[in-house]
């Protein structure tokens, strides 16, 4: 793999994550990040303290020759006996010492070239770059071992400076590609565009970005100077008279320890090299889902979601479950552990009924995102699902919990029984592959019985249905208009003709028209094949307009839900009726906007009382101590304000 490949796959940390500081930590708590810290721990303690507390000298020669592990020499004696466990001690330190030394020299040069090579670019970057592949293609080990000879000394610091001369040219590498393919990102730009000088944009806009490369290059140094350190010291190019892990090894090497069966002598040093080498490659782990907390493992496993305790039930009248497609139940999501975990999705009900459209309306920051991505299970670290059910009704078949499938299940669920858009084609499409080979993928994947005469002509068909001419199949997703990626996206979305179709705001970066254009086209493809949508969106006057039933979202909560004409003609909320005011009607007389002041709620702070009450020109009294709960006001519209339930007459306005 190149470097430039390996430094694609390298995460970085992304600029701007939502991932709350205490949640990001949790990959430096994980159990094995601590086991491996802990093993380090042990060996910068023994190697600083050990030979204070154990006061033997390495080199004391004594009567006691070649004598196994016993209570006055815990890792036995050498042939000449010394004591073992007293050279351990002393080389634990030099063999750290000699490691930390040259990752440190060798990860401040790997970061000079591969920094400025790849900002700077043109001459520089040629030069830089001749120089890491001329040492990259040396052989380090026999390019160690001549230097070495050829020094005039030979103790811990001169091989910890050989060792980083030879081992810094595949970080610099590596972080050189990784700058040329940050360098021209947005954020780099902007800083560029405000002002900012070349020095500083290196240092904080873009080094911060390769944290995992240069943590996970410095350890890997430590564990190859320690190796060749000890590799030198065997072959006796070092200072053996200096106690290091290697020079324990040589020792043992000269007197024949393994014929004589003395185990005790080449054992413990090499031990510590192999523990040390775990310890750090456990630690790199824990900077790993650190620096990209999407590799934590999700948490809702199976098994977990077995033990996670039933919803509530909430038994449909019998004539409605049976058009029942979707429904969502009590669901809680949160975002991180403890008191900052920021409770996006708090105890949200939805009902989705066969061939309907859904909308899900509210401001940025309200959960719709979380509640969509829960719904398809692509839910991410440090995002949970807490508790509650999300049940699927395949046709004429029993509900499925889609929190509890396998990940084998959900395979086969996903894209063929609900498939979902986003707002952005261009992330969601494979900048490498064609529309054709991308759809016949999934094709293939859900229909392995499928000859490619048939996947061809229903990517045809599916293309033609969403008003791409057919022609465009063998284009890559660059070599089209935003709108035209939008709607290859929801032409992959119906290949497998789901059951539910999820549109996260699949239409807001394009222009009203095309807007206008592909919305006309999902919902007639909707009479046509008869899928039911969720379509999320923060634009409630558009909702109006396509979708026949609309839950209106407000801090990780439905906080109004009815039919689209009941809540254009009456909404009851102040909130939708805030909403409501806030966009423009693309039909009926012209209305002046007014939006709604304020901003949403902190969602790691609850406040008792009403979210929305601090931003509500009618709230009363009680708005400030009690949770209104979702409650029908007339048939099939529920409101959840204190204003439209009975109330006592203390309850004045605030
Ligand atoms: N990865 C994350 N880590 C921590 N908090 C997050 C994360 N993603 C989202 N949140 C928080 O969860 C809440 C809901 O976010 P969500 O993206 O679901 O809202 P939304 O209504 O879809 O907003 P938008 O329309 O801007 O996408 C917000 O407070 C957001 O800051």
């Amino acid at each position: 793999m190149s470097a430039e490949a390996i430094a694609d796959a390298v995460p970085t940390a992304q600029p701007g994550p939502k991932a709350s500081t205490r949640s990001r930590f949790a990959g430096l708590r994980s159990a094995k990040t601590m086991t491996g810290l802990v093993m380090f721990g042990v060996f910068v303690l023994a190697g600083a303290f050990g030979p204070l507390v154990w006061r033997k000298d390495p080199s004391a020669l004594s009567n006691d020759i070649l004598q196994p592990p016993s209570g006055a020499h815990w890792f036995g004696t050498t042939q000449t006996g010394q004591d073992i466990l007293a050279q351990v001690l002393v080389g634990t330190r030099v063999s750290l010492l000699v490691g930390v030394t040259a990752a440190v020299l060798a990860t401040v040069l790997s970061l000079l070239v591969g920094l400025t090579a790849g900002y700077v670019g043109g001459l520089t970057d040629e030069l830089f770059s001749a120089l890491a592949n001329v040492f990259l293609v040396i052989p380090a080990l026999p390019l160690v071992v001549v230097l070495a000879g050829y020094l005039p000394t030979r103790g811990s610091l001169t091989v910890a400076v050989v060792i980083s001369l030879t081992g810094w040219s595949w970080g610099a590498r590596i972080l050189r590609a990784q700058t040329l393919s940050i360098r021209r990102r947005d954020f780099v730009e902007a800083a560029r565009a405000t002002g900012e000088r070349p020095i500083r944009i290196i240092l904080f806009e873009i080094l911060p970005n390769e944290f995992a490369i240069v943590a996970s290059s410095f350890l890997f140094t430590i564990v190859f100077a320690i190796l060749t350190q000890a590799g030198l010291a065997f072959l006796g190019l070092s200072d053996v008279t200096t106690w290091s892990w290697g020079g324990i090894l040589y020792w043992a090497q000269n007197n024949q320890a393994l014929q004589s069966g003395a185990w005790w002598w080449f054992v413990p040093p090499g031990l510590c090299i192999a523990v040390i080498g775990m310890a750090l490659a456990l630690i790199n782990f824990g900077i790993d889902e650190f620096v990209n907390p999407r590799l934590r493992v999700q948490k809702l496993g199976p098994k977990r979601a077995r033990r996670m305790p039933m919803a509530k039930s909430r038994p449909l009248p019998a004539s409605r479950r049976t058009d029942v497609v979707l429904e969502v139940t009590d669901l809680h999501v949160n975002y991180g552990e403890g008191p900052d975990a920021v409770k996006a999705v708090d105890g949200v009900d939805l009902v989705l009924r066969r061939g309907e459209v859904l909308g899900i309306a509210g401001e940025s920051g309200s959960g719709k995102s979380t509640l969509a991505y829960a719904i398809t299970r692509l839910l991410r670290p440090p995002g949970e699902v807490v508790s509650g059910s999300i049940h699927y009704w395949p046709r004429g078949e029993e509900p499925v919990d889609v929190l509890r499938m396998s990940a084998d299940e959900l395979r086969a669920f996903r894209w063929a029984e609900l498939a979902i858009v986003f707002q952005s084609a261009m992330n969601s499409l494979n900048p490498v592959l064609t529309l054709r080979v991308q759809m016949a993928d999934a094709l293939t994947a859900h229909r392995p019985g499928t000859t490619s005469q048939q996947r061809d002509a229903r990517v045809v068909e599916v293309m033609t249905m969403v008003g791409l001419p057919a022609d465009r199949a063998d284009a890559y997703p660059h070599e089209l208009s935003g709108g035209m990626r939008q709607r290859a996206l929801i032409a992959m979305a119906l290949v497998l003709e789901p059951d539910v179709l999820v549109l996260d705001e699949p239409t807001t970066a394009l222009d009203v028209v095309v807007q206008r254009q592909i919305l006309n086209q999902i919902m007639a493809l909707r009479e046509q094949l008869g899928f039911a949508v969720v379509f999320i969106t923060h634009d409630l006057s558009l909702l109006i307009e396509v979708a026949d039933r609309i839950a209106i979202m407000y801090a990780g909560r439905v906080i109004e839900t009815g039919s689209a004409s009941e809540l254009y003609r009456s909404p009851q909320h102040p909130y939708s009726d805030g909403l409501l005011r806030s966009f423009p009607h693309l039909h009926g007389p012209r209305k002046v906007l007014t939006g709604i002041p304020g901003t949403p709620p902190d969602l790691r702070i609850i406040a008792p009382g009403c979210p929305f009450q601090p931003r509500c020109g009618q709230a009363i009294a009680a708005c400030t101590t009690t949770m209104p709960l979702l409650l029908a006001t007339t048939e099939g519209h529920q409101v959840a304000c204190l204003l439209t339930q009975p109330r006592s007459s203390d309850d004045d306005e605030l």
